[in-house]
């Protein structure tokens, strides 16, 4: 397959190259070899991003939702067409296996751009009658929007932010990760290809000094972002100094909570869901797994036999089902907390070591043993580190979970339906689960309480978060004036 795209970035309907741009290399982490190169964004192009934006937004937004919809329904029949191929680049793009890429990724996209495509054409405002006076809204695009991304998931990310942006009437530009730069080119590609106007859909490339100069561009006026809380911290903050509108999707140290009557087996699915798919880089983890002390060992057990059944290998191979972590960087940043895990007294019961071959491996782990106040029980790792505590009761379990600075997610595995309900209640997460771990359908909110951001992603609750609500009071009397 082609790797290297046909330039940087994709800007006002056609691929544009800077050259001046600093060189990012897109490396495959099954190997740790470039398969790409691209440039970061320089001035001219942010520039020529930002006006054709603009124009196209202007445009888009006098059209029909219908007829937006449309387009974006169209896109999602192109990505499915092409879900093959886009599968394959993502797994260049991120390592992870083509086993998940073909089924989570442009497919999870394709949602996105069908789901809102299907809501574009039924925003409306509402009619609120006063007597004989009346008022209606009317709900308004926001104009143009920017979306930065993480690495773990580039092309849901880019569909993510851009489908709800789109079925508003904004335009979008989009930063994609600097590690995994390929993927939202095609997302853009599709986009006009699907008839959007030129410009609508711009993505550029770029560290986050380009992420920075597009969040303090005063014509942008809503900023979405994927990344970690310290650089949720950084985006809330340079947004609300031109009070732009913002949504930000940040890390989490989610608990899921295994009760003594849970039926093991899916509790362990749950999470080896929860923490070794995409090798556990994905945000919404279930990293802190409270077990019954009563069915601790039991459950330790069968977690280990089921790892045993893991294929890692190469990522390509459609039978394989672990891959390597995305980077070098990440890997040795995992490594760290493996090493501080058993450092800090944690018993080591699966995994722990890298891989002597090629490209960035690292074994599935599991430690238990571990306790509130370990560093791999409070920090985010983002590699496949699951960590194993124990408990006895359901009010000290809530409140260990809930200790921490992240809400993101949360989870209960137990067959009493009462508790099932009770536990959710008290969890302080703003995505959580009963019985099953990790789902995110696009028509279901998702986002984080706390430090995991603010605002929601997909669902109804994402039109909000990129339209506002224009008010229109209706006199059909005269004007009473006090004098
Ligand atoms: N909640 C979610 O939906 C979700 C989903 C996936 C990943 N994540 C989180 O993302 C993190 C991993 O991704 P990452 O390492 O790419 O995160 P990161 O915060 O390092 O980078 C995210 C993006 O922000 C850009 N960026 C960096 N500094 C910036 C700045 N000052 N201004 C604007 N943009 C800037 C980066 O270039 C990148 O595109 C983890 O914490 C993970 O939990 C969250």
């Amino acid at each position: 397959m082609q790797t290297q795209p046909k330039a940087s970035h994709f800007v006002d309907g056609k691929y544009l190259e800077d050259t001046a741009g600093t060189p990012i290399d897109v490396i495959y982490p099954a190997t740790g070899k470039v398969v790409a190169t691209v440039h970061s964004a320089t001035d001219a192009v942010i520039e020529a991003a930002v006006q054709s934006g603009m124009r196209a937004q202007k445009a888009w937004a006098a059209m029909t939702g219908t007829e937006r919809g449309r387009v974006l329904r169209r896109a999602a029949d192109i990505m499915r067409a092409r879900n093959h191929d886009l599968s394959v680049l993502e797994t260049y793009d991120t390592g992870k296996p083509y086993s998940e890429t073909s089924v989570a990724d442009a497919t999870s996209g394709a949602d996105a751009l069908e789901y809102f495509g299907g809501l574009a054409g039924s925003l409306t405002g509402e009619h609120i009658q006063l007597g004989d006076d009346f008022v209606y809204t009317v709900r308004e695009p926001l104009g143009l929007c920017v979306g930065i991304g993480a690495w773990n998931y580039p092309t849901q990310i880019a569909c993510w932010k851009g489908a709800p942006a789109l079925a508003c009437g904004n335009a979008m530009i989009f930063k994609p990760s600097e590690t995994t730069p390929l993927c939202a080119l095609k997302v853009a590609e599709i986009m006009m290809e699907a008839g959007a106007p030129a410009g609508l859909y711009n993505v550029v490339q770029g560290l986050g000094d380009v992420g920075a100069k597009l969040v303090g561009e005063p014509r942008v006026n809503k900023v979405s972002l994927t990344g970690s809380v310290p650089t949720g911290r950084k985006v809330y903050a340079a947004a609300a100094a031109q009070m732009k509108h913002v949504t930000v999707e940040l890390g989490g140290k989610s608990p899921m909570i295994v009760f003594e009557d849970a039926d093991i087996e899916n509790a362990v699915s749950g999470a080896i869901l929860g923490n070794f798919y995409s090798s556990g880089q994905v945000c919404s983890n279930g990293t802190r797994v409270f077990v019954h002390a009563d069915i601790l060992e039991q459950f330790l057990e069968r977690l280990c036999a089921r790892l045993d059944t893991a294929i890692i290998g190469d990522p390509m191979d459609p039978e394989t089902t672990f891959g390597p972590m995305v980077s070098a960087t990440q890997m040795e940043i995992v490594k760290g907390f493996i090493a501080k895990g058993e450092a800090e007294g944690a018993r080591l019961v699966y995994g722990g070591k890298q891989l002597d071959q090629d490209g960035f491996y690292l074994q599935p782990t599991v430690f238990a043993d571990v306790t509130d106040d370990m560093t791999i029980a409070r920090e985010e790792i983002f590699g496949p580190v699951m960590s194993v505590l124990s408990f006895t009761c359901e009010d000290e379990v809530l409140a260990r979970a809930n200790d921490t600075e992240f809400g993101l997610a949360a989870g209960v595995f137990t067959k009493d339906i009462t508790r099932a309900h009770r536990v959710v209640k008290g969890f302080e997460a703003g995505t959580c689960y009963i019985n099953t771990y990790n789902l995110a359908p696009v028509e279901a909110p998702f986002g984080g309480a706390k430090a995991s951001g603010v605002g929601r992603e997909n669902s109804k609750e994402a039109i909000n978060h990129y339209s506002e609500v224009k008010t229109v009071y209706v006199a059909m009397g005269d004007v009473e004036a006090p004098f």
